[in-house]
């Protein structure tokens, strides 16, 4: 649905994007995550033709934005959802009116407009609010302005810049509720850009690590949880430094939800008759299954291949890390 293809953006010295490429699934809740100047902000705003790449392709919902100016961006444009870290409403217009503007600048009739953004509050949760001025709004209903004003078009896509940024841990997980309902029942391919993991956590199903302008892990959560010295596997679920003790085996276990039920360190335990350390442990549901990981310490005197290799036969990626 979204297809960025050795996209590179040059400000003087800085490469802001270094021969971007990604590819986001139709329904799909893709995560770019990654520190400030990265070029996240710079690889979103070249998706949507904001900005233009010194060289490198954008095609979005089949259509090459790379190509587009003028006239032909503008309506193209009107295909792709946005939304903001500080929502962009108008003060001087109402909720309606806001909502409003995305329609007027199709084109949309007087009657129609009313009809579909009646409709289009209802499904943000904004029925009730359609005459109040966004001052009188809380952050999360601001963001649902946002939210209804980038869908009212009804775009197959929506990019989010950072949209939960401004808000706190409970109205996050609300608005980030409403994008994965949004994604389900209107199928909506969502791209999201943001530096906070706790976001990729709770609704994304793919992601793509931003460093200095680079891409340098991506694809599917699920896949990328189980390769072996994923960065992005450790930055969401981080066990910190492993701790150095001499003779002991430390061992990063990561698995996925066809082994969390199973006693994993006890069958260890008692198949290798080894006394087993618990030393961190961080579980969370991704992409709706139970994952996470597991350090554990092993005696000095421990047979380590042999327990390496009887929680990889569990289905278990196992990391020796000290
Ligand atoms: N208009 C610009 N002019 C000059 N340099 C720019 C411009 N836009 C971005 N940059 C530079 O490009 C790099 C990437 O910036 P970008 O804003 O894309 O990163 P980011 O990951 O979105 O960071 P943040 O989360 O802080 O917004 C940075 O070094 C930044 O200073």
């Amino acid at each position: 649905m979204i297809t960025a293809s050795h996209l590179i953006k040059a400000y003087g010295e800085t490469r802001a994007l270094d021969d971007v490429s990604l590819d986001v699934a139709e329904g799909d809740i893709f995560g770019v995550v990654g520190t400030s100047g990265a070029g996240k902000s710079t690889l979103i705003r070249t998706i949507n033709g904001l900005e233009s790449p010194d060289s490198g392709t954008v095609d979005v919902a089949g259509t090459r934005i790379t190509n587009l100016s003028g006239d032909e961006l503008r309506a193209a444009r009107h295909g792709i959802g946005m939304i903001f870290q500080h929502f962009n409403l108008l003060s001087r217009r109402t909720v309606a009116g806001n909502v409003s503007l995305a329609l007027e600048a199709v084109g949309m009739n007087k009657a129609r407009r009313n009809t579909r953004i009646r409709e289009i509050l209802d499904l943000v949760g904004l029925a009730d609010r359609a005459d109040h001025y966004p001052a009188q709004l809380s952050g999360g209903q601001k963001q649902r302005v946002g939210i209804a004003r980038a869908l009212a078009t009804n775009p197959r896509v929506l990019l989010s810049d950072e949209a939960t940024s401004a808000l706190d841990p409970e109205t996050t997980a609300q608005i980030l509720g409403l994008l994965k309902q949004l994604n389900r029942e209107l199928g909506l391919t969502i791209l999201l850009i943001t530096h906070e993991m706790d976001v990729v956590k709770q609704i994304c199903t793919s992601a793509a690590l931003m460093q200095h302008g680079r891409i340098v892990e991506g694809g599917r959560l699920r896949d990328i949880l189980l390769r072996p010295g994923s960065l992005i596997a450790r930055q969401l679920f981080p066990l910190g430094e492993a701790p150095r003790s001499p003779g002991t085996t430390v061992l990063d276990l990561t698995f996925t939800e066809l082994t969390a039920q199973d006693p994993v360190i006890a069958r260890l335990a008692r198949e290798q008759g080894l006394d087993v350390g618990l030393l961190g442990a961080a579980i969370e549901t991704i992409d709706g299954e139970q994952t996470g990981r597991t350090r554990l310490a092993l005696p000095s005197g421990a047979n380590v291949d042999a327990a390496v290799a009887s929680l990889q036969h569990q289905g278990i990626v196992v990391e020796v890390v000290a």
